[in-house]
């Protein structure tokens, strides 16, 4: 009888800290918990930043000697967090997305040069001149398969557009998820000195995005908003 007196006392101990828990739980840590049960998959104390503290690169994971690293791969958990992203809740960032890449001699697989890049440098694979004010399609030896509902978007090199004048002619180019030729950038020189390229150099840099698709509403008329139909200066410049 008094076994079964502290068994009860025990459970409802328990009951009312995980309801406790619950009641306190702020607004992030609860869409973590939806979002966790969402995956099938608890998230549940597990740090951010898990590639980089880790010190390993990305599709490396399975080089973790923890072996909790989420991967989103699967396209269905993608969609989850663009769909996520569209209702505007609050979710977790995916530490990061697994993205394959054809391993090809010879040829260096883009990484971040710092523990918290956006992106990852792109390098030519071929010597090459552009001439002043000329265009030039570099290639890089490298095709991606990106899961779905995300892009790879190629970008200038600060460094390239100041010192040099160099700049990617179409930036952010846009790298499909279905895409699977190579990837190649669009560079022009703006600046007054013909520009040499080595196969090798970082000639642009690649950042992942998560996109979203539409789909049409067909309306009579649209929305009233505060801005209405002011732009291309409309607010003034002080
Ligand atoms: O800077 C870029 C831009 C695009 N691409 C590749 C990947 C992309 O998925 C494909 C198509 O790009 P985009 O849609 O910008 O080109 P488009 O001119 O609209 O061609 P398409 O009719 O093939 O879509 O070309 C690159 O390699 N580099």
């Amino acid at each position: 009888m008094e076994l079964a007196l502290v068994i009860l006392v025990l459970v409802v101990g328990q009951l009312l800290l995980q309801m406790m828990k619950w009641f306190y739980m702020t607004k992030r840590a609860s869409a973590k918990y939806k979002f966790d049960r969402k995956i099938g998959q608890s998230l549940w104390g597990l740090k951010k930043n898990i590639v980089a503290k880790r010190g390993i690169g990305i599709g490396e994971h399975s080089k973790s000697p923890h072996g909790d690293v989420v991967s989103l791969k699967d396209s269905s958990k993608n969609l989850l967090v663009v769909e996520a992203l569209a209702k505007n809740e609050d979710i977790i960032t995916p530490d990061y997305i697994e993205v394959d890449w054809e391993k090809k001699e010879d040829v260096i697989l883009p990484e971040y040069e710092t523990s918290m890049s956006s992106g990852v440098d792109l390098r030519s694979s071929e010597d090459l001149v552009i001439a002043v004010d000329s265009i030039c399609l570099a290639p890089t030896s490298i095709a991606l398969e990106i899961p779905s509902g995300f892009e790879a978007q190629v970008r200038s090199r600060s460094g390239l557009a100041l010192k040099n004048g160099v700049v990617v002619l179409n930036s952010p180019g846009t790298i499909d998820a279905d895409y699977r030729g190579e990837i190649k950038v669009i560079l022009k020189n703006l600046g007054n000195k013909d520009f040499k390229i080595l196969k090798g150099d970082r000639i642009a840099q690649l950042v992942f995005a998560p996109v979203v698709q539409i789909k049409w509403d067909v309306v009579e008329k649209l929305d009233n908003s505060e801005r209405g139909s002011g732009g291309f200066g409309s607010t003034g410049i002080k």
